[in-house]
């Protein structure tokens, strides 16, 4: 028998404790290691332990070299548990394709801290609807849309900008790309009008706290991130109520009057040339049966998080990418010179749609640091991947992480490296963030930061304006330089880009013989 009052003699209270607490570990840990050989598709740990899953796995490394080792140990097909939601990653893009063409699946988030702070809606997983739906959105979004939006963004930029030229750069890249992805997803996606009753900078804080609990862990106990987004969300709420009425009811009127038909709301709107990106996210809740006044006031919340944090993992990632290649900087500001001299000095629609090396820099920064992964689906019939199938009911993920380090036309199907040399921007980042291979002859094939099939992203060329605008502003007169060479070294990668704190300075260097258009 164990003598207890010896052990507690001997390590006296604390002492005990922390024996117990550290065998307690000791068994967890053995489990997991154990468990992790046991199953192909399934580490019994993610079941464990389902609030936390992978989550320590991924934090430790990065969304890339987690999937990828993932892929070399199991193959085409494997399960995580991300937040506490299980769902099955598929690497061959055959087999997943149907379901991301809405057969045999549709898009659903699980996450339980997304369901509670978005509420129960799902416009795009409602086929009758979606349609309708995405054609208004496409429609608002298109060349036309985007020359109307572009001074209102242009605006944004501006007023960051000179902040940023008052401080010399940025104190924290990830506090400023916040404030921009939040800026531009409230002034221009939701395009929210404020009364004088309500404090603009209070409303943007309080959108910002909501936002911080979509992707949390889904704990709701006081002083959680999610506790704190859902007290968030009423206060918003709230106000917004008030603020949206008379939009909404005139928007209900005209609902009313087609006869609940969302395409002829849309068409009129669009011929009176009164449609608005944010009218369209409200008429998506219409048509899934939600048209009360709080529905409305959701809306706004639902633009926000399609372009809020999207936009700001884009921005962070592209930048930091770019401050630490100033070959790339130094092409881009000889493009920029080419766009002086054909378009003028003056920052315009023409000048940011005319810069093929940018969205090549763009398009390569989000291949190699993904601003998001992409959404899942839920299957509603079984799906064959290879010699596995993923029963009906269970979530599938092509995950754009992984997809990129896969890529045909870029990997050479080698396994006996962590991360293949097109996605190692720590140990080859010359060889890694080449935004050339998007001019040549062999381009990427896999591109799947903003999704696939049926329901690619909507806002993906506006997010493109929004950055290019910004990156054109800067490039132009600056080199741009991280205080911290090894920021991205020391950041972590899960469920975002996260730098070590004190480490996400970036400098400014005037240039010394700026462009024309200084
Ligand atoms: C800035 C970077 C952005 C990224 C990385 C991004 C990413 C994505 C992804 C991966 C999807 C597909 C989701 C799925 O397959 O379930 C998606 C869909 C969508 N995004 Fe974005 N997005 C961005 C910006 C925006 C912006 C600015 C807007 C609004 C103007 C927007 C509006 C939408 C909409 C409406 C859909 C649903 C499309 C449909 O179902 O037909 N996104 N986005």
């Amino acid at each position: 028998m164990v003598d207890i009052s010896a052990i507690q003699a001997a390590l006296g209270d604390q002492g005990v404790w922390a024996a117990v607490a550290t065998l307690a570990a000791g068994v967890l840990l053995l489990v997991l290691v154990l468990s992790r050989k046991q199953s192909r598709l399934c580490p019994l740990y993610t079941e464990l332990l389902p609030v936390i899953g992978d989550s320590i796995e991924l934090s430790l490394s990065d969304s890339a070299t987690f999937m990828f080792k993932r892929y070399k140990q199991y193959g085409s097909v494997f399960r995580v548990t991300l937040a506490g939601t299980p769902a099955y990653v598929v690497a061959d893009y055959e087999a997943i394709r149907k379901p991301y063409r809405d057969e045999g699946g549709f898009p659903e988030t699980p996450f339980s801290a997304f369901k509670a702070l978005m509420g129960d809606y799902n416009v795009t997983g409602n086929k009758a609807v979606h349609g309708p739906w995405r054609k208004a959105f496409l429609q608002a979004l298109g060349s036309g849309g985007l020359q109307r939006l572009f001074p209102r963004v242009l605006a944004v930029m501006e007023g960051h900008l000179a902040e940023w030229e008052r401080y010399g750069g940025m104190p924290s890249l990830y506090a400023s790309a916040r404030r921009m992805g939040l800026d531009l997803s409230i002034d221009v996606v939701a395009d929210v009008e404020l009364s004088e009753r309500v404090d603009r900078v209070w409303f943007k804080k309080e959108a910002a706290t909501w936002l911080d609990g979509i992707f949390a862990i889904p704990i709701n106990l006081p002083g959680t991130p999610l506790a704190k987004a859902l007290a968030a969300k009423q206060r918003i709420v709230a106000v917004l109520e008030a603020e949206v009425a008379a939009v909404h009811d005139k928007l209900r009127g005209e609902w009313e009057a087609s006869g609940h038909n969302l395409g002829a709301v849309a068409e009129a709107r669009t011929a009176a040339g009164s449609m608005r990106l944010s009218t369209v996210t409200q008429l998506g809740l219409f048509g899934i049966g939600h048209s009360e006044l709080r529905d409305s006031a959701m809306s706004v919340l639902h633009s926000v998080m399609a372009a809020g944090d999207t936009t700001r993992w884009t921005l962070f990632n592209t930048w930091a990418l770019l401050a630490m290649s100033p070959r790339v900087q130094e092409e881009c500001f000889k493009e920029q010179q080419k766009v002086i001299a054909e378009y003028g000095p003056e920052m315009s629609w023409q000048a940011v749609s005319n810069v093929p090396y940018m969205d090549a820099v763009l398009k390569e920064a989000m291949r190699l640091l993904p601003a998001s992964a992409g959404g899942l689906r839920k299957l509603t019939e079984d799906l064959a991947v290879g010699d596995v199938v993923v029963p009906k009911g269970s979530y599938v993920w092509l995950y754009a992480h992984m997809m990129h380090c896969l890529d045909p036309v870029l990997w050479d199907g080698r396994t006996d490296y962590d991360l293949p040399p097109h996605m190692d921007w720590r140990n080859n980042f010359e060889e890694a963030f080449k935004p050339e291979r998007w001019l040549g002859d062999a381009k990427p094939k896999y591109y799947f930061t903003f999704g696939s099939g049926t329901h690619l992203c909507a806002g993906q060329q506006l997010a493109y304006m929004e950055v290019k605008t910004m990156l054109s502003m800067v490039l132009r007169r600056y080199r741009v330089r991280l205080d911290n060479p090894r920021m991205l070294h020391t950041a972590r990668f899960f469920p975002f880009t996260i730098p070590a704190p004190g480490t996400d300075r970036v400098i400014l260097e005037p240039r010394a013989v700026p462009s024309a258009a200084a």
